[in-house]
């Protein structure tokens, strides 16, 4: 018989060995040696089932997920990771549910070198809830922070946008059902790719960068707000996914600009290093594509192909202005 206790489950699914110089799983805190000049990186995102994933999301995935979209943020700010912690849900412990989930969940810690140190283990009420800290380091001065956009900065994406968000209204019904794209853009919903080596070259190069997880121009507006710039976008230049061909033109752009899930970079930086830019994409095998500039002010435009601003309705994913969202 399987022995289901609290320390039973995490020395089976969690608990693997930590590289030499750290403390990993097991005593009260991890410990780890930071780089010379380097400082400590953070960041925190939780997954809720219902909320970030179904209740029969693959486990595997949703391993490799939960990291992934914690890691995009250490990938946003140009750091390398170190290592992760997970805190753990739980309604009931399915054996063959914590097999795939750690194992997607570990294979892409190793791939990072982001080892699991600690964390927490819980039963929950009402479904699946994870929260993952990621660490990280990065060379002092050099972090790609939200406030460092300048007037005149180049504005870049990274890969291409739209697939996740297409296969969510897919998955979810919101779109008539069309096997044909499901298949092309399912893998950018369910296992995103954390662009940590582009991050980590643009680091000391770009100024700011922002992971594009609720849409680009809510994202974007991030940047734009913490450094005090306005920016003209070319819709033209976006990197639509190949899949968003041929659909209602209003719903591409809403999906193109307001689309969830992406995790890519949104990064801007001198136009000095342009061409610097497009040759580490090449050597990265990521596309790179430049999208905007910034100007001053504070307005986020628009622009078609003919320069005219595009009129957008729509910012990008929140937990609390959703209609069916049920605030007190
Ligand atoms: N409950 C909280 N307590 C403290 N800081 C929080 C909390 N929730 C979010 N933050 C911080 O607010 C900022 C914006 O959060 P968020 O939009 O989730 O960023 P991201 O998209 O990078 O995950 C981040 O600096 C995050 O650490
Ligand atoms: C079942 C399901 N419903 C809705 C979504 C869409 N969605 C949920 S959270 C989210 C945005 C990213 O999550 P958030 O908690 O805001 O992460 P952060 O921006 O903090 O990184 C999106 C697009 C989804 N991925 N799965
Ligand atoms: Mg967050």
């Amino acid at each position: 018989m399987q022995a289901d206790g609290e320390f039973d489950l995490i020395a089976r699914y969690f608990k693997r060995p930590s590289p030499g110089r750290m403390l990993g799983v097991g005593d009260d805190c991890a410990l780890m040696p930071l780089s010379a000049g380097c400082e400590l990186a953070v960041s925190t995102d939780m997954l809720v089932e219902g909320r970030h994933f179904l209740t029969d999301a693959d486990p595997e995935s949703l391993g490799h997920k939960a990291l992934a979209v914690n890691l995009s943020d250490l990938a946003a700010m140009g750091a390398r990771p170190l290592a992760c912690t997970l805190a753990l849900s739980l309604p009931v412990v399915n054996h063959a549910w914590l097999e795939a989930f750690s194992a997607g969940f570990h294979a892409l810690a190793r791939e990072s070198q982001c080892p699991l140190v600690g964390g927490d283990t819980t039963r929950s009420e009402s479904g699946v809830v994870l929260s993952i800290t990621v660490l990280g380091e990065v060379r002092r001065t050099h972090a790609l922070r939200r406030d460092a956009a300048r007037v005149g900065d180049d504005v870049w994406v990274s890969g291409t946008l739209g697939a996740a968000d297409l296969a969510l209204r897919l998955v979810l019904g919101r779109l008539p059902p069309d096997p044909e794209r499901l298949r092309a853009t399912r893998p950018a919903l369910d296992r995103p790719t954390p662009r940590l080596k582009l991050g980590r070259y643009l680091a000391g190069v770009a100024h700011a960068a922002i992971d594009v997880s609720d849409g680009l121009l809510q994202d974007f507006g991030h940047i734009l707000k913490a450094s005090h710039c306005g920016a003209d976008l070319w819709l033209d230049a976006l990197p639509a996914h190949p899949a968003l061909a041929d659909l209602d033109e209003s719903l591409r752009r809403e999906i193109l600009l307001a689309g969830g899930d992406a995790y890519e970079l949104c990064f801007t930086a001198r136009p000095l290093w342009r061409e610097q830019i497009e040759v580490l994409g090449r050597q990265l095998g990521v596309p790179v594509a430049r999208v905007g500039t910034l100007v001053r002010g504070q307005d986020l435009r628009v622009l078609d192909g003919a320069g005219q601003v595009v009129p957008v309705a729509y910012r990008g994913f929140d937990h609390f202005s959703e209609p069916c969202g049920d605030i007190a």
